[in-house]
């Protein structure tokens, strides 16, 4: 069996095009804009990337975006303080705060301060338990992508079994609770699951998410299984790959997403998604 790809790059797009027509049809209605800010702190060169796609992405839909590049010595104190400016300004829908941050600030600390109507990240710890009580407000974005990507290419995750390896709070915890809200059969494997080859080998779908270059042997993949690759690992000769061996997994499975053009761009359509939402949320109030 070859593998078809899933094409996240393409529905990437697609969802785009949806967000830009309802922005056009709020404009018309009188109302403004979505406005996103996003705030980098340091030059971790990989996170100005991700940041400046994601300004890209807010041009392409018509969102305003709001720019804070702060330096790397920043403290937590200034930055608790942005946010706090940011939650009280009418004109901005959701702030995203690139991650990693520097290593002297708290990370959890900072996500907590932003408004939960206006984490367009997801990632406040009540945007996390809604979603684990069955009631989503703002969706982790590489999940939801995911999700999204799935449900495109009519793939019915109910009454399957997923194995997904990696436990981080921005994918692989949030990933379970996607599945388990879509009536999969979560399994969460982490660094101290004893015979990864056997619970990649039971799924019907993998979900890799751990930022480890081929960790996931080709030759674990079940014959016709779902495999969908959130890693993205730079390789010395600064190539892209995934932690799934893709040469071999794709000779096993039925549909696979590529690295890059996979998940990565689902990241940003969902926060788009997530930041018009929030907009909606905000006329409500
Ligand atoms: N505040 C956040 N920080 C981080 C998140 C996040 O969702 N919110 N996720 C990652 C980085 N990330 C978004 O921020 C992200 C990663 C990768 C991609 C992407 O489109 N990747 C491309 C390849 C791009 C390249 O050439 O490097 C692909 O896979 O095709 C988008 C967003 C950590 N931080």
């Amino acid at each position: 069996m070859t593998a078809q790809l899933i094409d996240g790059k393409k529905v990437s797009e697609k969802c785009l095009v949806t967000v830009r027509e309802c922005v056009d049809a709020r404009v018309a209605r009188g109302l403004r804009a979505p406005g996103l800010a996003v705030v980098l702190v340091g030059d971790n060169p990989a996170s100005a990337v991700y940041v400046r796609n994601k300004k890209a992405a807010c041009e392409k839909v018509g969102f305003q975006s709001f720019s804070y590049h702060l330096p790397s010595q920043t403290s937590e104190y200034e930055l608790l303080n942005l946010i706090n400016e940011l939650n009280n300004n009418d004109e901005i829908d959701g702030i995203l705060v690139q991650l990693p941050l520097p290593q002297h600030i708290d990370g959890q600390k900072i996500l907590e301060k932003i408004n939960p109507n206006k984490d367009v990240d997801g990632f406040h710890p009540y945007n996390v338990g809604r979603l684990l009580v069955r009631m989503p407000l703002m969706r982790p974005c590489t999940p939801k992508g995911v999700m999204t990507l799935l449900k495109e290419y009519d793939i019915d995750v109910k009454r399957k079994k997923v194995t997904i390896v990696g436990a981080s709070n921005i994918v692989g915890r949030p990933m379970m609770l996607e599945m388990l809200l879509a009536g999969a059969t979560p399994t969460i494997c982490h660094r101290f699951t004893e015979n990864l080859a056997d619970e990649v080998g039971q799924a019907d779908i993998v979900v890799a998410a751990v930022g480890n270059p081929n960790l996931i042997k080709g030759e674990w993949i079940k014959q016709g299984a779902v495999v969908v690759d959130v890693g993205i690992n730079r390789l010395e000769d600064g190539t892209l790959c995934g932690d799934v061996d893709f040469a071999i997994a794709k000779e096993r499975a039925a549909w696979i997403t590529p690295v890059p053009g996979g998940v990565g761009p689902m990241t940003i359509a969902s926060l788009l998604e997530n930041t018009l939402q929030a907009a909606e949320l905000s006329d409500k109030k």
